[in-house]
This record gives structure tokens, sequence and C-alpha cells, in this order.
């Protein structure tokens, strides 16, 4: 197993407790502000050092608080990029990305140059300053940096958080090419759920330090098992809910009865489905389908969410029970037609939830 975490550390607000073991895979961490994301890199890479806890990293232990292990941050070969760059800002390009190589010869350094600049296509940039280029081009110096001392393990902390929508997604796929010859595990903190899962293909979900989730990317997002995770990875619509027979549940928040196929976990609480898969239908008749009312609508470039109410007009603005989201093109089809409209709630869509720990999260 490349990396195994289970570390405990007395945070100013709440305790944080992580454990996962991780194959060779690039893993995305998600949570809330403040949630314990940044302690958990920092902790793995020993910037800090948790109160108990083992953390082993291709065999190696780097810490075990029972045996007294704690191996300094230079001799854990970690690579790392925050979302400040934190280039050295008096260092060129190529001083900055032969930085942590001065143990080895001039020609090996040089051929490590080569090879990062040439996978980072930072050519001709060698010889500029970090303020004569840009904050894209900083951050592609600052991942060649870290990729040229061929660490075990490369840590990302919202490593593009920092740049506009464009320079965002060209940096998510240079950053994807230069992970797919990477041969070492790969951590990423990161807010943008696009970019996580493009990238990563097991997700970790933090919420006030403790552990909600570990998973495949699909599991997690397809099959969030509680409210929390749900809410992370971007679900707009729930309900409290509860089991009526074993295909069947009431939404009670949305006031309507909805069929099932998942299987009714035990200490089901909550039902939600995901904006996107809400469909309009034309067939009232079509299972989990209700006559539905237009609250308002809010508009982005490509998609516009639809606030409806189910089953009668609505009173007032706050007056609604799902959102959907449709692109401009579907938009523009639907809005003309006249009220009610039929939503439809696919069963295969509905994920049900254990507990409905709002406030949890
Ligand atoms: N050295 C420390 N000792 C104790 N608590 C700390 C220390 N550093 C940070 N904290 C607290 O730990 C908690 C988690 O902080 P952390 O930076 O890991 O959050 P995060 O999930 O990365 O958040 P964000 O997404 O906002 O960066 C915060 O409540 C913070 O105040």
């Amino acid at each position: 197993m490349p990396l195994f975490v289970n570390i405990q550390k007395q945070l100013t607000s709440y305790p944080l407790k992580i454990a996962f073991d991780l194959d060779q895979n690039t893993l995305g961490i998600l949570g809330g502000s403040g949630s314990g994301k940044s302690m958990t890199l920092r902790c793995i890479a020993g910037i800090e050092t948790p109160d108990q806890g083992r953390i082993v990293l291709n065999d190696r232990v780097l810490f075990d608080s029972k045996r007294g292990i704690n191996v300094p941050i230079r001799d854990r070969r970690v690579g790392f990029v925050f979302q400040n760059y934190a280039l050295f800002p008096h260092l060129t390009v190529a001083q900055n990305i032969v930085y942590g190589l001065q143990h080895l010869k001039r020609t090996d350094q040089r051929s490590r140059l080569a090879e990062q600049i040439e996978k980072l296509h930072l050519q001709g940039l060698e010889d500029r300053y970090p303020q004569q280029i840009s904050g894209g081009q900083q951050q592609r110096v600052a991942l060649a940096r870290a990729l040229a001392i061929e660490p075990e393990i490369l840590i990302l902390d919202e490593p593009f958080s920092a740049l506009d929508t464009y320079l965002r997604s060209h940096l998510q796929e240079q950053l994807a090419e230069a992970l797919a010859t990477y041969s070492g595990t790969t951590l990423f903190v990161t807010h943008n759920l696009e970019e996580v899962y493009g990238i990563c293909q097991k997700i970790l979900v933090i919420s006030d330090g403790k552990q909600m989730a570990y998973d495949r990317k699909e599991a997690i997002f397809d099959r969030p098992e509680t409210y929390t995770v749900a809410q992370i990875t971007g679900c707009k619509n729930f309900s409290q809910a509860h089991q009526i027979s074993a295909t069947r549940i009431e939404a009670r928040e949305w006031g309507c009865q909805l069929d099932v196929v998942e299987p009714i976990p035990d200490d089901f609480a909550c039902v939600g489905i995901r904006a996107h898969h809400l469909t309009f239908s034309d067939d009232a008749n079509q299972m989990n389908t209700f006559p539905c009312w237009v609250t308002k609508t809010r508009e982005t470039p490509h998609r516009t969410t639809i606030y409806l109410k189910l089953n009668s007009p609505p009173l007032h603005p706050m007056d609604y029970h799902v959102q959907a989201e449709v692109f401009k093109e579907r938009w523009a089809m639907v809005k003309d037609q006249p009220l009610p409209w039929f939503v439809h709630l696919d069963p295969l869509r509905l994920f049900m939830m254990r507990s409905h720990d709002v406030g949890g999260g």
C-alpha cells in the first residue's frame, strides 16, 4: 500500500481524525472551509506533527507516535504546490526548478531540468524571474519544481484557485498530462468539483476534522451515503424522508411519495437528487412525475437553475421544493410552455441517505 494514514490531532475547534489506505492513485480531498484538509496534508508532509497515529509511505514509516518516529520534511520526499505559488523571487525559473536538486551532479540537475521544462511547456522561460511570468506560468514552474525532486508523494493544495477559468482548465489539462507519467501518489485539495472529478480516482470527504467518506469518486458522486457528503459534492435537493414499503418512500419536505429501486438503508432519513438529474416530462402518468410550477429562475452563462414548487403554485419567492438545472438550449425550449409542467425524479438518480445530519457539515 503506497500510503497509509491513521492520525489524530487536537485542533483549535475540534479533533482531526483521519484514517485511509491509498493505493497507486490520485486522491482528492473535499471539505468545507476550515474542515481540516490542509492540516491533513501538512501532517503527511511533516510540516505539522499529529498528536498520535502512524503514517507509512511506500513501506517507509514517516510517523509513528508509539515508536517515537517522526521523519523530518526534507527526508519525506514530498513535492508541494500551493495556491500562492511560493516561488523564490530572486531565483530564475530554471534555478527555482533545480532548487531541491543541489545534492545531484550538475549533469543530472540539467537533465531533470530539461525534462520538467518540456513536460510543463516552459521552453523559453528558463532565465526569467517569477515576477516576469504570468500566474499560470508561475504555477507550472511550481509544479515542475515539485516534480523535479521525483517525490514519492505530490501534494497539491488548491493549486489553481488564484487563476481565471480559462487558465484553470488549461492547467488542469497540463496537470493531468504531467500526472500520467508520474508514478508516485498525489493528494489534491480543491473546492472545484469538476477539477476533483477530472483528476482524481478516489475522494476523501472531511467535515470538522471527521472523515465523512472515503471511496472511488463514482461511488461518492453517484451514491453519497450521508447528507454532508451529498452537500459537499454539490447536491442541492434534499428532503427528510421515511420508508413506506420496500420500494416506496415519503419525502416529507417535498410533499410527495416516491418509488425507489435501490435498497433502502436501515437508518434511512433523507432523500436527495442532483439538480441536473431532474428532467421535464410530457407524460404525467410516468412514475415519480409531479406537476410543478416555477417559483423563480437564476441564470449562469450556460445553464439555468429553475426553482420548482411541486403539486401547487408557489406563494412567495422562497416557496419551492427542488432546483432543476438545465442547459440554456433546453431552457429556451421549455420556458414558454404553459404551467404546470411535469418534473420527473428518476428512481435511479435518487439517493437515500442515512442521517439528515444538517449542521454536521
Ligand atoms: N497549528 C494549528 N494548531 C491547531 N489548530 C490549527 C492549526 N492550524 C490550523 N488550525 C485549525 O485547524 C482547522 C483546520 O484548518 P485547515 O487549514 O486544515 O482547513 P482547510 O480545510 O484546509 O480549510 P480551507 O479550505 O479554508 O483552506 C481550522 O479550524 C484552523 O483554525
